[in-house]
């Protein structure tokens, strides 16, 4: 992916098994976030290729890759504000999932009782905190019925417990037999449900594998100049 002369992502190449969580991790400007927009289709790759249960995603725009399949939260919630919590999911569904009125509708109060936003369903999104703010994320993704999950550092700004909360409802998810690609500066917490991990650096795979191996690998090290823990 170039911007200008700049490349973002080069020559990255990896795959997700289903029902595998994979964890991204590497430094600030490494690539990720780019490399998600690929994935959802925000951003159009200069080369390569990108498939889902061996259907290809070539050509299709962010609106038809939701429809195929993949949901996505971004770094910052973006709810729509003035909508309650209840009316963020139902366009989530509406617009995302494919199904019809009814079953949509249903899908989208199933993302609110899965997240634990249902006592807030009439609630204006204005109204939460960064919480409930991060469910409402989720929730939205949920609503749209992915195959796969893309969560770009949802757990940031977290207090310890909220983020404990997070990574239980991540794991349901996952025990569920979701797909998920986490992006995650915090790192004990990612590590608690991922079966895999890669490191991005500078636009490409600099490690992937075993996480713990990963975190052990000595170029890993040395692209964060410190440990990820402090990074975060
Ligand atoms: N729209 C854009 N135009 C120009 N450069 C961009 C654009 N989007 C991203 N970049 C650049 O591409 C590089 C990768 O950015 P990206 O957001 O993918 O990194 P990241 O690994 O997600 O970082 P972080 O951990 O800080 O979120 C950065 O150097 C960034 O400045």
């Amino acid at each position: 992916m170039r911007f200008g002369a700049f490349q973002a992502v080069k020559d990255v190449s990896f795959s997700l098994a289903e029902g595998e969580a994979l964890g991204i991790v590497g430094p600030n400007g490494a690539g990720k976030t780019t490399l998600f927009s690929l994935i959802a289709g925000s951003l159009t790759p200069s080369a390569g290729s990108i498939s889902l249960a061996s259907e290809s995603l070539v050509g299709k725009d962010a609106a038809a890759r939701c429809l195929a399949g993949i949901g996505r939260t971004h770094q910052v919630p973006r709810p729509f504000l003035g909508m309650t919590v209840f009316e963020n999911a139902l366009v989530a569904a509406q617009h995302g999932s494919g199904l019809p009125a009814g079953a949509a509708e249903r899908g989208a109060a199933e993302a609110l009782t899965r997240t634990g936003l249902s006592a807030l369903a009439n609630r204006p999104a204005a109204a939460l905190g960064l919480l409930d703010r991060k469910r409402l994320e989720l929730a939205r993704a949920l609503a749209t019925a992915p195959r796969v999950l893309l969560l770009d550092e949802i757990g940031g700004g977290l207090t310890e417990a909220e983020l404990i909360t997070l990574v239980g409802l991540i794991s349901e998810l996952k025990a569920d037999g979701l797909s998920i690609i986490w992006i995650e500066h915090i790192l004990h917490a990612l590590l608690k449900v991922i079966d895999r991990l890669i490191c991005m650096s500078v636009g490409e795979i600099i490690a992937e594998g075993d996480p713990q191996a990963v975190m052990r690998d000595p170029s890993v090290m040395a692209a964060y100049l410190g440990g990820i823990e402090e990074h975060a």
